[in-house]
């Protein structure tokens, strides 16, 4: 029997399997298996999917994220943050800002400290993309909307990417929102060939957001990082909060401040803690 050490972290309630790949050596092909396996709240640790801590030569480190399902996945708003505590945490970095490389590009994250202990993580998303391939869905032209009819009524999703897809629609009651039947269908839909990131938004006033999220790959889950700056982006395109200004975003798990700025990078900040550490079986 094989093993390896892991750590429980999550942000916000979004929990993953972390495993510090500068010390642990799993096999390439049995990664999506170990995933699944890890996720697993019967049989494994139960998670919603689980991220390697890699060696990078591009970055100080380079974070690798796969779903509850074992696909993989390009970008983690709430793995970054984690990543970032546990790479300074565990002297993988020396500075307070530093790098952090993606299947999506490099990142930047600044940390706080407090007698030793990152309590907080502001990490620069990058750029929003909204070009139809970039996402990619399936729609001719250059907008990323679509609306998809269900239960008798039409819903306006506008897709955009953080690196990763989304499909954010508004909604009037977010408790209403049809989150486990409506999100299952629209991140499996046709439209999206690489399936999509779900998100349900209801604006409070023009800095708050209540937010709920169906994940591709990992179903409902308490927050989603990408899909909190996903939804700010769309809410300020639609005008319905504050441009350039902090948004705070509630979601299941917590908030997180959302800024997209005049720059047009979107800055992400909130925090990351520890659940356990243990070895795992395979
Ligand atoms: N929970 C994450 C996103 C994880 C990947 C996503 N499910 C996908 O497949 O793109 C976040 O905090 O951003």
């Amino acid at each position: 029997m094989r093993s390896f050490q892991f750590t429980k972290m999550h942000g916000l309630g979004n929990n993953y399997i972390y495993v510090n790949m500068f010390k642990e050596s799993l096999l390439e092909e049995e990664l999506v298996t170990i995933a699944v396996k890890v996720s697993n709240i019967y049989t494994g640790i139960g998670s919603d999917g689980m991220i390697l801590i890699c060696p990078s030569d591009r970055a100080a480190v380079k974070m690798r994220v796969f779903n509850n399902d074992g696909s993989e996945a390009k970008n983690c708003g709430n793995g970054l943050r984690c990543v970032a505590k546990y790479a300074y945490e565990h002297n993988l970095v020396t500075d307070n800002v530093f790098t952090i490389e993606t299947l999506s590009g490099i990142v930047t994250a600044e940390v706080f400290v407090e007698n030793g202990v990152v309590t907080f993580i502001s990490v620069d998303m990058g750029v929003p993309r909204f070009e139809p391939a970039s996402i990619p869905v399936n729609v001719a032209g250059e907008k990323s909307d679509v609306i998809l009819p269900f239960n008798g009524r039409d819903y306006f999703f506008s897709c955009v990417s953080m690196g990763n897809p989304h499909a954010v629609t508004l909604v009037e009651e977010i408790e209403e929102a049809p989150l486990t039947i409506l999100g299952p269908v629209v991140e499996k839909h046709d439209l999206f060939p690489d399936g999509v990131n779900v998100e349900f938004i209801e604006i409070i006033n023009e800095h708050e957001i209540h937010f709920r999220v169906w994940e591709r790959g990992s179903g409902v889950t308490q927050a989603c990082g990408t899909g909190a700056c996903a939804a700010v982006v769309v809410a300020t395109c639609m005008e319905k909060v504050a441009k350039h200004e902090e948004i705070i975003v509630h979601l299941a798990g917590g908030d997180l401040m959302i800024t997209w700025t005049n720059e047009g990078n979107v800055i992400m900040k909130g925090p990351a803690e520890v659940i356990c550490n243990g070895v795992f079986y395979y």
